[in-house]
């Protein structure tokens, strides 16, 4: 696996909570309010603040633990000031965990946590000349300077990549971090040490104690390779060299971060046993002596209209530095001022970062074209007629989805206004009616996948009654599009378990045609054995690889049931969810007849599904989507005649004081592995969920438990460590 953080789409590692929270997230691009903040009524205002911090969070969540946005920086600050400008219009609403409070994400739980000496804060944003000569002002009036008294500002690229804090004990690199939520970042030391740029030893001049902050980067050149290179592979193609550079220092292995040519910019700093110099200016010259990188276009300037002037020359060569910018950052130079200023919630008051505005441009849109993601997903892309935007050539943007097309209505032969906005996607904003040309029609979305053929549905929220912005293709076990990312799950650790089956085999047996769905997996020594290309003569095997790669298949012929339903891949279906099926049905045959029949939603077998513990509409829709498609039970039915399914035994009603209980694991366990502990508190009848909610009834904590406990402790749950767990549910 080279993947950071989990799929986003695998169903065993996303449960629908994300689903609906990165739905809601596409949805709210048009959720910015329409009433002017003046004429909103408070009621109107709690709501909508309630709604806006939902997004942004939801939007936090995929930006930074996924690295992988779903709408364009420019509408996630939109938000972002509608937010403020709530807020600053009705104050009682901003609580401390308002957006407008809070800096970035809690790190994610695959990493160790490191806890900032000193905090690691973002920066205020300033989009216009007014705000950057407001800032000055505010600054002045703030420090009660005279007129005549000077001000220096230094002026510096914003870096569009992810902060990095990287610690130097007698200078040596010890520790680094990324931001997390400000106050604690995840420990990416070793993933760090493999950067070219980041020196290992700090020169004797250095203090003892000394943090250096960052940014880590990807250059454009080295981002296209990269994203050339992963999609030959099958592997992951980044939107951005912004997620590139984050999904690339979050790796949990150090040596795909070696692979990866990051970058990186000191700036800052954080604890620091002496600080050298007076100044911002001498300070990041200083870090250039001790051989870290520092950008060379940083200038002083003494006025607002200084500013503006050094905005305009790094704006003019934005497309020129060979890196992705998204403004230029402004920071008062003596750190003495620096020191007296100080800060305000997630903001230093004596900084602004002046952000670039979104790059727009006309052209003609040809052609409205439908991919399929690995995941079945159906994309609408823009071809367009190639257009200069921003100093790239464009010649496709994203329509995002289905009801963004009728929103706007985006039809073919249109002229339309085309964004860049820092990110490397350009999005279509809007048609130029006037120049619709006769005869075009409104674009009618497809209902069928075109790389299969098979249905493509929008799920149904049940709770919101809300469609699912995405349509996607039902046809999974067949559909080319998707066959590489279920073939990869099918054999994962927790659904067949192959081993000697990774993403690398899967996708180049693929390529070959050797195995294209789940059945040929057990075809595939048979076909081996007539074939005259011999799997032992292939690059990288030999015979006893591919002796071991057969017994390792014969193995899982025989399967328990619920671990080839959550085989499947059927979206919503994790582990727990395919064990209560497994338990509900007893047998494959069973199953899948009962979920075929509920296809129909008046039959009985509809209301028995629905009636299973722990299954909801949302699963009992993806279920049955999943076996309305002819296409899977044709391929079914080919892997069930190479397989033999075990019965699976029913659920006995559990008594144990765990039993219905919500329970979290945080924090390193020490007398067993997650799995285990999960497995264990699930066979007493408790849910494991992975993140801390009013619905928890109890957190158990090993050491190292960071934001979770937090959480519970603000929450007021229970806690208890691994040894009062063990006495629990031993009955001690
Ligand atoms: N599209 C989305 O869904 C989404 C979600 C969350 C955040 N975002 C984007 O992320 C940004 C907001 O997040 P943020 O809190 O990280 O703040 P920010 O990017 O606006 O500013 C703070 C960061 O700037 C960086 N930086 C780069 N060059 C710097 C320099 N020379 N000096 C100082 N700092 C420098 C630092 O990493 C610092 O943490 C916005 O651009 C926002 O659009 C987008
Ligand atoms: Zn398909």
């Amino acid at each position: 696996m080279t993947r950071s953080t989990p799929d986003r789409n695998d169903p065993a590692a996303r449960g629908t909570a994300t689903a609906e929270a990165s739905g809601d997230a596409v949805a709210g691009e048009a959720a910015v309010g329409a009433t002017a903040v003046e004429a909103l009524t408070e009621a109107d205002a709690r709501a909508e603040h309630a709604a806006l911090a939902r997004e942004i969070r939801a939007n936090d969540e995929a930006y930074y633990r996924e690295d992988a946005p779903v709408i364009s920086d420019a509408a996630y600050d939109a938000l972002r000031r509608r937010l403020a400008e709530i807020e600053a219009r009705f104050p009682e609403l901003i609580s401390p965990d308002s957006p407008t409070q809070t800096v970035g994400v809690a790190p994610s739980e695959t990493f160790g946590e490191v806890r900032h000496a000193v905090p690691m804060l973002s920066l205020d944003n300033a989009f216009t000349e007014e705000d950057v000569a407001d800032f000055v002002g505010r600054v002045r009036r703030f420090l009660r300077l005279g007129a005549d008294e000077p001000l220096v500002v230094t002026a510096e690229p914003k870096i569009d990549g992810l902060s990095l804090s990287l610690r130097y004990e007698n200078r040596r690199l010890v520790l680094a971090a990324t931001r997390g939520d400000g106050t604690t970042g995840e420990n990416v030391t070793a993933n760090a040490r493999t950067i070219a740029d980041i020196p290992d030893t700090l020169p004797a001049d250095a203090p003892d104690i000394v943090e250096v902050r960052g940014e880590c980067y990807m250059a454009h050149a080295d981002f296209a390779a990269l994203n050339a290179r992963e999609a030959e592979e099958g592997g992951r193609v980044f939107a951005n060299p912004r997620n590139a550079a984050a999904g690339s220092l979050r790796q949990l292995d150090p040596a795909v971060t070696a692979r990866r040519p990051l970058r990186f910019f000191a700036y800052a700093w954080g604890e620091m046993s002496g600080v050298p110099e007076a100044t911002q200016y001498d300070m990041v010259a200083r870090f250039g002596r001790w051989g870290l990188p520092v950008n060379p276009r940083m200038t002083r300037c003494d006025s607002a209209e200084a500013l503006i002037a050094a905005y305009r020359a790094i704006e003019a060569d934005r497309a020129n530095l060979g890196y992705d910018i998204d403004g230029v950052v402004y920071k008062v130079d003596r750190l003495d001022l620096q020191q007296r200023l100080g800060f305000v919630s997630r903001s230093p008051r004596w900084a602004i970062a002046h952000k670039f505005p979104a790059e727009q441009a006309t052209t003609v849109l040809e052609r409205i074209e439908i991919q399929v993601g690995r995941t079945g997903a159906l994309t609408p892309v823009a071809k367009l007629k190639p257009v200069t935007v921003g100093g790239v050539v464009v010649s496709n943007a994203t329509l995002h989805n289905e009801d963004e097309i009728r929103r706007k209505d985006v039809r073919e032969g249109d002229t339309v206004i085309v964004q860049r906005a820092g990110d490397v996607i350009p999005q279509v904003v809007s048609v130029v009616l006037d120049k619709r040309p006769e005869g075009a029609e409104p674009f009618v979305f497809p209902t069928v996948c075109p790389a299969c053929g098979s249905h493509a549905v929008r799920e149904v929220n049940p709770r919101t009654g809300r469609e699912d912005v995405v349509r996607r293709c039902t046809g999974g076990l067949i559909c080319p599009a998707q066959a590489v990312e279920r073939l990869r799950h099918f054999v994962s650790r927790h659904a067949l378990d192959i081993e000697g089956l990774g993403e690398k085999q899967i996708v180049a047996f693929f390529n070959d045609g050797l195995i294209a769905s789940p059945a040929d997996i057990f075809t595939l020594e048979a076909r081996d054995a007539r074939s005259l290309k011999k799997l032992k003569d292939r690059e990288g095997w030999g015979a006893t690889s591919a002796r071991n790669l057969f017994a390792a298949i014969e193995a899982r012929r025989r399967i328990a049931l619920a671990r080839l339903i959550f085989a499947l891949g059927i979206r919503h279906v994790g582990e727990t969810t395919a064990r209560l099926l497994a338990q509900a049905f007893g047998t494959w045959e069973a199953f899948a007849a009962a979920v075929t029949e509920a296809a129909d939603r008046t039959a009985p077998a509809w209301h028995e599904l629905n009636a299973i513990d722990g299954i909801g509409e949302v699963v009992a829709e993806a279920v049955t989507d999943f076996f309305a498609e002819a296409h899977n039970r044709d391929a079914l039915r080919l892997l069930i005649a190479e397989i033999e399914v075990e019965r699976a035994e029913p659920r006995v009603a559990i008594e144990s004081p765990v039993a219905g209980k919500t329970v979290v694991f945080t924090g390193s366990l020490e007398k067993m592995t997650r799995d285990e502990a999960k497995a264990r508190a699930e066979s007493l009848g408790a849910k494991v969920a992975g993140s801390v909610s009013a619905k928890t009834d109890l957190v158990v904590a090993g050491p190292g438990a960071g934001s979770k406990l937090k959480k519970a402790a603000e929450l007021g749950i229970e806690v208890i460590d691994e040894d009062a767990w063990l006495a629990l549910v031993e009955g001690r």
